[in-house]
């Protein structure tokens, strides 16, 4: 078998075996690899080169074995996975940039079997170098002017799948800030860790580097500060300001969209910062691609460095992420009552906190200890609000809409995926929202044994935690069905 064909026929074979979405992310984007035959006895050696390091370990940790597995018995011998990263063309930016250190991730392949490091990690005098500019001394690195919450740190951000990529990148920037995954841009929804985790960084920074010239701003701040230099036409003053920072955090990019000056200005700022080594981390709402109203210019460069997704938290990090935080305020939280709570909020953080707050307040002013009974009550509205909205009905409805099939089609044999898999989906919220049980919600969907409920509550619940786009729309069911 050529060895084109023998990749493809791996990718069909991992596309099959793999969730759509890690294929999609992990897989499906790579070049097709090289094959090269070591001679009798030798085996196939496969290389496979990937455009930045984080994805270089993330497939080198989590696929590389079955990878090797795969190509092996459908080449019929051995074959060993040579992964490296790959040669790439340098940014404009840079050009300004002293030749021997280029800036972008990639690059560097010396004997095309082992990778080295594609960009020399900051050192400290990168750091805290001095200014490049007179004007940066009009930004002097003190904590009030960083604008970092010292509360928000590695520390208390809880570890889990949800937050996994984008807190060992978060990491990796702020041990070697400068080196790789410059920009780097978070994106997920509302409530999720986004601006916690960018703050840990610039706190994990400034431990280290008490000098650094950090800062954080939520991108409405970077707008008015526009706003206002335009009006009082001080742009040096803005780019003082921006220029000559070693790490910039910005909030909600998304913010910028149709801001045309802004968006000229962010990209001066953006274009300044990367050509002196500067690191800059980004959130937004949606991924580069996905921002609208915003320059494919800056939304390219957005993409350059290494994008991550955060994903809401599953059972088992919000029930850790509700003891961690009743530990901070010196409660202690049962087990049962955080898993109780978890199971029950699920959109996001932020909602999470604010469960546990009543709760938490509920037993202060009662003088009770918290318990499962304790947490009904003070969650009561909360959860009449919804108890009283989702019916098996109304489900079935709603997700009959959503994939555009009918709903007779619920209680139907059909059993093309199209119409299958929607059912199973409203079977699993069924499961998931109503108090109903598994044989009862089997009666509702056409006389269905429970044990085909069950089948498709684990199958749709245990890809969902994998499947970041199928996460999605059960969401946004989730927030339809609640109103
Ligand atoms: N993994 C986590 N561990 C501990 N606390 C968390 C975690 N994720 C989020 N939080 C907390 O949840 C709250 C909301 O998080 P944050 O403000 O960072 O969300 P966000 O993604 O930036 O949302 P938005 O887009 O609405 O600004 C914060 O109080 C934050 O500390």
């Amino acid at each position: 078998m050529l060895g084109a064909d023998l990749w493809q026929r791996g990718c069909e074979r991992l596309a099959a075996e793999l969730p759509e979405q890690q294929f999609n992310t992990w897989i499906r984007p790579l070049p097709p690899a090289t094959v090269a035959d070591g001679g009798a006895g030798d085996g196939l050696v496969i290389s496979l080169r990937v455009p930045n390091r984080f994805k270089l370990d993330w497939i080198r940790n989590q696929y590389a074995g079955r990878i090797e597995a795969i190509l092996s018995e459908l080449a019929g011998k051995p074959a060993k996975l040579d992964l490296a990263l790959a040669a790439r063309e340098p940014l404009t930016r840079v050009a300004a940039a002293p030749a021997s250190q280029p800036i972008a991730v990639g690059q560097v392949l010396h004997n095309g079997l082992r990778p080295v490091a594609a960009a020399p990690a900051a050192t400290p005098a990168a750091i805290s170098a001095p200014p490049a500019e007179p004007a940066l001394a009009q930004l002097p690195p003190s904590a009030s002017r960083h604008r970092i919450n010292p509360a928000l740190t590695f520390d208390t951000l809880v570890p889990g799948r949800a937050n996994q990529m984008a807190r060992t990148a978060a990491l990796h920037v702020a041990g070697a800030p400068g080196a790789m995954y410059n920009p780097l841009f978070i994106y997920g929804g509302v409530g999720l860790g986004k601006t916690h985790l960018i703050h840990a960084v610039g706190n994990a920074l400034l431990k280290d580097k008490p000098d650094a010239r950090v800062l954080y701003l939520h991108a409405e701040q970077f707008i008015s500060d526009v706003v206002k230099n335009y009006q009082r036409k001080t742009f040096d003053e803005l780019k003082a300001k921006y220029h000559s920072l070693d790490l910039l955090l910005i909030d909600d990019v998304q913010f910028f969209a149709g801001k045309d000056r802004t968006q000229e200005e962010f990209f001066n700022a953006f274009e300044a910062l990367l050509a002196k080594r500067a690191h800059i981390i980004m959130t937004s709402d949606t991924y580069p691609k996905g921002l609208v109203d915003i320059d494919e210019r800056l939304t390219s460069r957005f993409d350059a460095g290494l994008t991550v997704a955060i994903e809401p938290p599953e059972l088992e990090m919000r029930v850790a992420i509700l003891i961690k935080k009743a530990e901070a305020e010196q409660t202690p939280m049962p087990e049962d009552v955080a898993f109780f709570i978890a199971k029950n909020v699920r959109a996001n953080v932020r909602e999470l906190e604010g469960a546990l707050r009543k709760v938490l307040a509920y037993s202060r002013f009662s003088h009770k200890e918290i318990n499962i009974q304790l947490a009904r009550e003070a969650l009561k509205d909360l959860l009449s609000i919804q108890n009283r909205q989702v019916s098996v009905e109304n489900i079935q409805k709603t997700v009959a809409d959503f994939y555009k099939i009918k709903i007779a089609d619920m209680y139907s044999k059909k059993r093309p995926a199209s119409i299958a898999r929607p059912r199973q989906i409203a079977m699993y919220l069924a499961k998931e929202m109503t108090q109903k049980s598994l044989p009862e919600i089997g009666e509702l969907f056409g006389g269905r044994d429970h044990t085909t409920v069950l089948h498709a509550v684990r199958k749709i619940g245990g890809e969902r935690q994998k499947n970041t786009e199928l996460n999605q729309q059960l969401h946004v069911l989730e927030q339809t069905l609640k109103g």
